[in-house]
Parts: structure tokens; C-alpha cells; sequence
């Protein structure tokens, strides 16, 4: 691939404390992610799959290695510079949406983008837009008891997008919810991860969507092997 890596990730380590003593997660982790490219994460539960998407979000560091956003290694960052390199660059997407109950579809796609300082109008006017990519244009004023799960989920990933990220990180997106929406859910991630140019690490244990991503690795012992994506069209 000719484009730099959005994400890129050199030999990191995790290891956690635990009252049995050191344990570590990840071996010496190396990992690129392109623009526009969709990367999935498999591996079975407690392989450190979210160890992996946490040290690479910013949200915990690591025990050794580096991480490097758009080329700028994350590493050396105080705690404020990285408070806001992940709210400009960074969108998660977890298996439960998170939303926020009492604020509407738009507002919870405006939020993040009224703590990065837009206006509020335009912060409403932009999350219409992206909702409406994501198939929600008649949902916008509907609050997340009003909305399906599919539709709960598609809200979270729009959130996640609000602010332009350059890196969407994704723990289970479709975890919660039937094959046939899940699919759903996935196919719009992908299409906004074409047509946005954000380059995507998704951790799942679907391996039906596992096979519709760009690239798949498997965490294994700690490190990181490749897998076949044996993409078929849906
Ligand atoms: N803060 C922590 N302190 C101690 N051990 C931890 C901590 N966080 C995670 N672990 C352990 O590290 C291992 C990897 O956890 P992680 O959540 O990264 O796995 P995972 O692959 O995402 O699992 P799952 O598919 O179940 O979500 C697990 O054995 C877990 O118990």
C-alpha cells in the first residue's frame, strides 16, 4: 500500500499487575492500519483484543512500544495532548452504545463536536448530515429508547465520526445485535470507512464479518497473526 499508516503500532507490550503477579497481555505487537482500510481483530475472549484497541486509542499506555497517530508518536504526549488528539482523531464505537438517553439522535452526534468547540446549530446541522449517510434521516429527533438496536448502534457510530477522526476504533460493534442488523451495521461502517478515508481496527468475534474486512489478524499468545479475509460480497 502506497499511503502512510494512520495508525502504527511497534512492538507493544501489556502487561498488567494481578495479585498472581505480572501478566502479559500483548508480546511485542507491530501493526499498520491504512486509510480507508477496515482491519479486523480476532481472537478468543481475553486474548487482548481490547488491550490492543486501548493502547492504540490513547485511553491507557503501554507497558513498552509505541504508537504513532498520522506519524506523530502519541508515546511522549502529556496527558492533555492526548485528551485532544483523541477527541480530533480518534472515534470509538463499543458494543454497547453508550448513548446518552435523555438527548435526541442528533444531539448525541453533536455532543462531541460541541466539546470541540462548534457551534451549536452547525454541530446539529452536521450530525444531520451524517445520520442521514447512516440511514437516519427520519430518526433524528427520536431518543435512543425510541431507536432498534441497529438504529442505537448506527447513532454511536455517527458519534464516532463527529469529528472527522482519522482512526475509528471498534470493540465489538455488532455484538449485541442479530446477524441480519449486524450486517447492516457493518456494511454502513464500511461504506463511511470508503468514502470518509478513516482507517478502522474492529475487534470482533464474528468471523463472517471478520471475512468481509481488508485485512484480518488474529491475537494470538500475545502477537499477531495474519488470517486469510475470504471477503465474498454479502
Ligand atoms: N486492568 C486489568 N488488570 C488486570 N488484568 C487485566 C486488566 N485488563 C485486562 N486484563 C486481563 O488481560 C487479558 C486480556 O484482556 P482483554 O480485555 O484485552 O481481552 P479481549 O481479547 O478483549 O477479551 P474479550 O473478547 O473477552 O473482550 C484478560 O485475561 C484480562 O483478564
Amino acid at each position: 500500500m502506497s499511503k502512510a499508516p494512520i495508525l502504527s503500532v511497534r512492538g507493544l507490550t501489556r502487561t498488567y499487575d494481578t495479585a498472581q503477579g505480572g501478566l502479559t497481555v500483548l508480546k511485542g505487537v507491530d501493526l499498520d492500519v491504512y486509510p480507508g482500510e477496515l482491519v479486523g481483530l480476532i481472537g478468543p475472549s481475553g486474548s487482548g483484543k481490547s488491550s490492543l484497541l486501548h493502547a492504540a486509542g490513547l485511553l491507557e499506555k503501554p507497558t513498552s512500544g509505541t504508537v504513532a497517530i498520522d506519524g506523530e508518536q502519541v508515546g511522549d504526549l502529556d496527558e492533555r495532548a492526548r485528551t485532544r488528539l483523541r477527541l480530533g482523531r480518534i472515534g470509538f464505537v463499543y458494543q454497547f452504545h453508550h448513548l446518552l438517553p435523555e438527548f435526541d439522535a442528533r444531539d448525541n452526534v453533536a455532543l462531541p463536536m460541541r466539546i470541540a468547540g462548534v457551534a451549536q446549530d452547525e454541530a446539529r446541522k452536521r450530525a444531520a448530515v451524517t445520520l442521514t449517510a447512516l440511514g437516519l434521516g427520519e430518526r433524528l429527533t427520536h431518543q435512543p429508547a425510541q431507536l432498534s438496536g441497529g438504529e442505537q448502534q448506527r447513532v454511536a457510530i455517527g458519534r464516532a465520526l463527529a469529528n472527522g477522526p482519522r482512526l475509528l476504533l471498534a470493540d465489538e460493534p455488532t455484538g449485541n445485535l442479530d446477524p441480519t442488523t449486524s450486517q447492516s451495521v457493518f456494511e454502513s461502517l464500511r461504506d463511511l470507512a470508503k468514502t470518509t478515508g478513516v482507517a478502522a481496527l474492529i475487534a470482533t468475534h464474528n468471523m463472517e464479518l471478520a471475512g468481509h474486512m481488508d485485512r484480518v489478524f488474529a491475537l494470538k499468545d500475545g502477537h499477531l497473526e495474519q488470517r486469510e479475509a475470504q471477503s465474498h460480497a454479502y
